[in-house]
């Protein structure tokens, strides 16, 4: 209360820096709705961030990791049952049930208004509304994509402004151009009374992640985790994008986006989609561990695709940067990342505290340090039979520390693609690398594409689930009219220049239990046997699933392996195969009649192969 700065803004509230009239009603709508105690529009500066880090340490859910070795970086500490995005509470609010389709929750748009609208009443009492202008992707692309997410959370604001481009600059263009932008609310759900002391992480127990595609609105409440509170990544690049995109004939994606140089200098744009926690941005920033190759990074996450005038399918990254999983990130598998991370700038969540003020994962180091403190807060040794960091803690950092960041980054219209990868974590059944048949063929894979489930989404891990192109949680309308999508955007494209579609499983075990395959810079080498058969180079075995390579067709210099070793990571097992084909049966039964009937016919086609392997 003696605060001499506080009682300024208390006292003239701010004029808001902005004519944009939408906006203005929306932020006055909000403000009357939820009742916080001011209202700041964030402009993104240097200075800003400072004065919410530092209200974020005072307030302790900030803890400031040592300046040497960490400068401007952060730990925080969520609630321990706020440490996920929660698929079972995200809903798709589309004024008719079917469009929503059977992947989503779905609920009347009218029935959830009013839901939210009684919980969001009051919601951010005691505390500040913050006003974010975001973009995503490039603010001078051809239709820049807008937003404004109102929080009262500041690690939100600090996390978005990593994130996204978000402040001044975004919203003097939004008004400018009096652009429509996605409204996204979010509240933790924790209004203080007056004189209540606040908790490190405040959240509900409640949690709602609501969006209405018809509106292009977002609305998020009760969690301040990442997926569903940072309401540019997931909520609006994915689940309202993918909906812009229908509606518009382009593409969102849950996909990452590298550049590979050949030894020949031949540069080549690849995309790959993995589901939550299987692998994304360790490909993104891989370490090739063969020579003469190299990667560049343009993406981890997200990826927005349109056929360009030629019929090229170009993509861009609309985010800026990344929030990616920290256990399993570490010097010897994920160097670039690790990097990247030491510069700092970086807000880290759930992880472990090393005594030295620096933050500790499972996997960073190959020697656990001797006592940390674990991501609850208690002393940790490495007897002890939990893990010290959360299986899904976080590091935040901004993209442009990534030394790899390929310069193309920063392009509007976004770099062509050459070829497509689609992934997932499969002890068996699914090889190494598969080469589709050809375009429909691969959009077949990547709509049956499957999954041990990961500690990215709260609930069982390592049940097998279909997660088509990695979009199950993350489609913004029915799942057979996304397939669709798929099929015709590609109808009109140059057949010539599509991409060429693969499917590649890092996870795979062998009968000791062990990887099949190294994984990581390791990776480099299927890379490689990608572009030889985009070059029809590389020699390959064909199976009823598509082609994989022979056992001398992968490059294995320095790599304890042997051909019949990579022979057993591709092979196609008949008995494994007919419950495969089971299931893909009883996955497509689902679609009912949203299922294209190109994808029917590549499922029979593939039967018939099989019956004949
Ligand atoms: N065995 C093996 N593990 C890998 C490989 N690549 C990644 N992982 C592990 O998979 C986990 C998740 O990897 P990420 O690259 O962060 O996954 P992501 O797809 O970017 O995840 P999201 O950010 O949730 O979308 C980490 O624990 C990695 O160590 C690989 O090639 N082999
Ligand atoms: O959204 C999140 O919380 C993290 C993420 O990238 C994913 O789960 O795919
Ligand atoms: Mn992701």
């Amino acid at each position: 209360m003696g605060d001499p700065a506080r009682q300024l803004t208390v006292d003239t509230p701010p004029a808001a820096p902005t004519t944009h009239q939408a906006l203005l009603a929306w932020v006055e709508e909000v403000r009357q709705l939820t009742q916080p105690d001011d209202v700041v529009w964030v402009d993104g500066s240097e200075a800003e961030n400072r004065r919410l880090t530092d209200g974020l340490v005072a307030s302790g859910t900030f803890i400031r990791l040592n300046p040497e070795t960490f400068p401007n970086s952060f730990a925080a500490f969520s609630d321990p049952k706020d440490v996920a995005r929660v698929e079972e509470q995200t809903f798709i609010c589309s004024a008719d049930e079917r469009e929503a389709g059977f992947t989503n929750n779905w609920m009347d748009p009218v029935e959830m208004k009013a839901k939210l609208t009684g919980l969001f009443t009051g919601a951010m009492r005691g505390r500040t509304m913050y006003v974010i202008p975001f973009v995503m992707g490039h603010l001078d692309a051809e239709d820049p994509k807008f937003g404004v997410e109102i929080t009262d959370s500041a690690y939100v604001v600090t996390s978005m402004r990593i994130m996204a481009t978000i402040g001044t600059a975004v919203l003097d263009r939004m008004t400018e151009l009096d652009a429509a932008f996605v409204p996204a609310l979010h509240s933790l759900g924790a209004p203080l009374a007056a004189g209540e002391a606040d908790v490190p992480w405040p959240c509900n127990e409640e949690k709602w992640i609501v969006h209405f595609p018809e509106e292009r609105s977002i609305w998020s409440y009760g969690s301040g985790y990442g997926g569903n509170a940072l309401l540019g990544k997931k909520c609006y690049a994915l689940r309202i994008a993918s909906v812009m995109a229908r509606d518009e004939g382009w593409l969102a994606e849950h996909m990452l986006i590298l550049k590979l140089t050949s030894p020949q200098d031949k540069t080549y744009y690849l995309s790959a989609a993995f589901p939550s926690a299987c692998g994304k941005t360790n490909l993104a920033l891989l370490d090739p561990t063969i020579d003469g190759w190299k990667v560049e990074t343009l993406g981890d996450d997200i990826t927005w695709m349109r056929f360009g005038k030629e019929g090229e399918l170009r993509a861009v990254n609309p985010e800026a940067g990344l929030f990616g999983v920290a256990p399993g990130t570490g010097w010897h598998t994920n160097p670039n990342a690790m990097r990247a991370i030491a510069k700092g700038n970086s807000v880290f969540t759930n992880v472990a505290l090393t005594d030295d003020g620096g933050v500790w994962w499972e996997g960073m180091t190959e020697e656990v340090p001797a006592h940390l403190m674990d991501w609850q807060g208690r002393d940790w040794t490495p007897d002890m039979d939990h893990t010290a960091a959360h299986p899904n803690a976080r590091f935040c950092t901004p993209i442009d520390q990534i030394d790899m960041l390929a310069e193309e980054f920063n392009r509007p219209d976004g770099v062509e693609l050459s070829a497509i990868l689609f992934g997932g974590r499969r002890k068996t059944t699914v090889p190494l690398v598969t080469q589709s048949r050809d375009w429909a063929n691969g959009i077949f894979m990547g709509s049956t594409l499957s999954s041990e489930t990961t500690a990215a989404a709260a609930g069982e891990v390592g049940r097998v689930r279909r997660d088509p192109m990695a979009m199950l949680p993350f489609m913004g309308y029915d799942a057979g009219d996304y397939l669709k999508h798929w099929l015709t955007l590609s109808a009109a494209a140059d057949q010539a220049r599509l991409p060429k579609i693969f499917l590649v499983n890092w996870f795979r075990r062998t009968a000791s239990g062990g990887f099949a395959w190294p994984g990581f810079g390791d990776n480099a080498r299927v890379l490689k046997w990608v572009i030889e058969r985009l070059e029809g180079t590389a020699d390959a075995v064909e199976t009823p699933i598509g082609f994989v390579p022979t056992g001398e067709s992968l490059d294995l210099t320095g790599l304890d392996m042997t051909p019949a070793e990579v022979e057993a990571a591709v092979h196609v097992d008949r008995e494994e195969w007919d419950v495969e084909l089971a299931s893909i049966e009883e996955w497509y039964a689902r679609f009912g009649d949203s299922l294209p009937d190109a994808l029917q016919a590549e499922l029979d086609a593939l039967k018939e192969r099989m019956s004949a392997h």
